[in-house]
């Protein structure tokens, strides 16, 4: 058995967090051979809501399960902390944009940053969910000055895999069908969802589906998923964010699968002309516990032109917190 790893989860006794940490406990986020002693955060009224959250999963008995930590104190939360996931936040009700929660959510990552940057381990893997998603990252990894900013990253994957799901339906074919789709830019309604790429069973996609249900169906249906949802359920989406956390985390710490993508807003270096530094979300392969963007994707001009739509939300959003921004 080896070592166990500490994992932060803030925001954990909301809704996510409920269907998020029984799986991290379970084995599905890094593997059935590797112990987790969980370290979860929340705010002092909620601490006895986590009280039971933290009964609950003592009442599952995961062998994997290796210790708990319950506490208010940032500090503590992240000390000597390898993986945290950053989902402590207020969630949008219908008829927000996300851009509306900036303010209400973006003193929280600043807080969490310096955390981090003062208790964590160095090696720390950050994915942060809370929304805006991309924008809290960026504010987590600038307050966090000693940390190597391709630690920060934000989850693209729940558009990610929504986008997988619309594509198998329309084509008729399974998720493990579709290869090499996704979503660039921003967790919003900017997104851009790309097929150009992607292959269904080995078909390129563009040549199974029209550009009208492409531009008019598809990209829409995507990008208003979240909001959707919370239509839908009257609540935002939560057992599917979780599942994308999973997902990400999993990716990163064990590496994606060979020949595919997978959709991560990561530190921008420049690749595809996007401004350096922001957290922007691009094709992805993850091995050896490290991420890389893919190199060398060929963009046309619509493509290109939502690549840049949703690149300048993100430099708005920067500059709307410049004052949290050391
Ligand atoms: N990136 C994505 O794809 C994605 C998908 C779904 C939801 N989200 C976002 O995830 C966030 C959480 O959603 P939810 O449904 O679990 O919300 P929720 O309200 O059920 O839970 C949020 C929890 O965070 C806690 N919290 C608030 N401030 C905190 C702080 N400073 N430190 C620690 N904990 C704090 C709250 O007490 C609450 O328990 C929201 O911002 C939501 O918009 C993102
Ligand atoms: O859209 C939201 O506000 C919730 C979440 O980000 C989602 O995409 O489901």
């Amino acid at each position: 058995m080896k070592a166990p790893v500490r994992v932060t989860v803030t925001g954990a006794a909301g809704q996510i967090s409920y269907s998020l940490l029984f799986r991290i406990a379970s084995g599905a986020m890094l593997g059935e051979d590797q112990p987790v002693i969980l370290q979860l955060l929340e705010i002092t009224p909620a601490l006895e809501a986590l009280k039971g959250v933290a009964m609950e999963l003592d009442d599952c008995a995961f062998p994997l399960l290796a210790g708990m930590v319950c506490t208010d104190d940032p500090n503590v939360a992240f000390k000597d902390t390898d993986y945290a996931l950053l989902v402590g936040a207020r969630p949008r009700g219908p008829g927000m944009e996300r851009k509306d929660l900036l303010s209400a959510n973006a003193a929280i990552f600043s807080v969490q940053g310096k955390a981090i940057n003062d208790h964590a381990s160095r090696d720390i893997k950050v994915l942060v969910v809370g929304n805006p998603a991309n924008t809290n990252a960026l504010i987590a990894q600038r307050n966090a000055p000693d940390i190597n900013p391709r630690q920060f990253t934000a989850m693209m994957r729940l558009d990610h895999n929504r986008a997988l799901t619309q594509l198998a339906q329309k084509t008729g074919k399974t998720i493990s069908d579709v290869k090499n789709l996704v979503v660039w830019g921003n967790h919003s309604a900017t997104q851009y969802p790309d097929v150009h790429h992607a292959t269904v069973a080995g078909e390129d996609a563009m040549s199974l589906i029209d550009q009208s249900w492409y531009e008019n169906d598809f990209i829409p249906t995507v990008q208003q998923r979240g909001a959707a949802i919370i239509k839908a359920r009257g609540a935002s989406s939560a057992a599917s964010a979780a599942n994308a956390a999973i997902d990400h985390m999993r990716s990163w710490a064990l590496g994606s699968a060979e020949g595919d993508w997978v959709s991560m807003g990561v530190y921008s270096d420049g690749s595809y002309g996007i401004e350096k530094g922001l957290i922007y979300s691009f094709p992805c392969v993850c091995k050896n516990g490290d991420w890389e963007i893919v190199q060398g994707v060929e963009n046309n001009e619509f493509s290109k032109g939502r690549m840049q739509a949703t690149e300048q939300e993100l430099r708005e959003e920067r500059d709307a917190v410049a004052d949290l921004l050391p």
